[in-house]
């Protein structure tokens, strides 16, 4: 696992709009290794404010879009469609626009249909298609990912919450502690919608790339406690880390509170 390495950006349409032209270069760049690229989605403001700005860009035609899989790092528990599902939400700010090829597109299950009601058994499905994916993978995963049924995912993206969440990880809730599982249904969540599906840490470290998105003076003291050497089960944020790379892009205000030696020199 990676240390993490911090870009702060003058403010949060600039930090998307430059996380947007990062995403684009890495999803190509993977694509030329290796046919393909996977990037696990997250929701959230900042993390649709990146989607948004992709869609906008002129050099998203740049990916090749039906060699791209998409999955999420956590999910609202609600109905096919609702305007609050992460999923809903991403289609609207990117998704429809692109040729993506429908069987690449993994969102995680809806409260309705197959799983009406039981988060648990929605997290178990998604967990084996995760599975199921894993297994299918071509290339070798980079050195130390584990094999814990995930694939090696080429970028994960997770917004930071203003209490260190991080996907639907929250401080101290059993989702934050498990060991084992990929894919965890949460209860209890303090932002709502209280019941959501996540993956857990170890899915979460599988990548190759983290990247984590904060904007807002709300998030200047989750960052820098995260950053600080800080317990993942008190501060989730803490414990997501990539193999080969973990990169804090952050906006100035969300930067506030860094201490010097971790606030990058050339920042404005
Ligand atoms: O379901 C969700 O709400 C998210 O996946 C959650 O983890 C989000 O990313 C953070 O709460 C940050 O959200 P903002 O970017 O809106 O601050």
């Amino acid at each position: 696992m990676t240390a993490p390495q911090v870009v702060v950006h003058r403010d949060k349409e600039l930090m998307a709009r430059a996380a947007a032209a990062r995403l684009i270069t890495r999803i190509v760049d993977a694509q030329a290794a290796r046919g393909s690229a996977s990037v696990v989605l997250t929701g959230g403001r900042n993390g649709n404010g990146l989607l948004a700005a992709l869609a906008e860009s002129p050099a998203r035609d740049a990916v090749d879009w039906s060699r791209l899989d998409l999955w999420w790092g956590d999910e609202r528990f609600l109905p096919t469609g609702d305007p609050e599902r992460n999923a809903t939400q991403a289609r609207e700010a990117l998704l429809d626009a692109v040729p993506l090829d429908p069987a690449r597109v993994h969102p995680m299950p809806a409260s309705d249909g197959t799983y009406t009601g039981d988060a648990d058994a929605a997290a178990a499905a998604y967990a084996t298609e995760l599975a199921t994916a894993a297994a299918q993978e071509t290339a070798s995963p980079p050195a130390g990912a584990g094999g814990g049924g995930v694939p090696a995912f080429d970028v994960l993206l997770l917004g930071v919450g203003p209490d260190t969440h991080v996907a639907s990880l929250f401080p101290e809730l059993p989702a934050v502690r498990e060991t084992e599982r990929t894919v965890v249904g949460v209860h209890g969540a303090p932002k709502p919608p209280p019941t959501r599906i996540s993956l857990t840490l170890p899915a979460i470290r599988a990548a190759r790339e983290v990247w984590l998105l904060a904007a807002g003076e709300d998030k200047a003291r989750a960052v820098a406690i995260a950053l600080s050497g800080a317990g993942e089960v008190q501060t989730p944020a803490a414990g997501a880390r990539g193999q080969s790379r973990t990169l804090w892009l952050l906006d100035r205000a969300a930067a506030a509170e860094l201490p010097r030696d971790l606030y990058p020199p050339s920042s404005p």
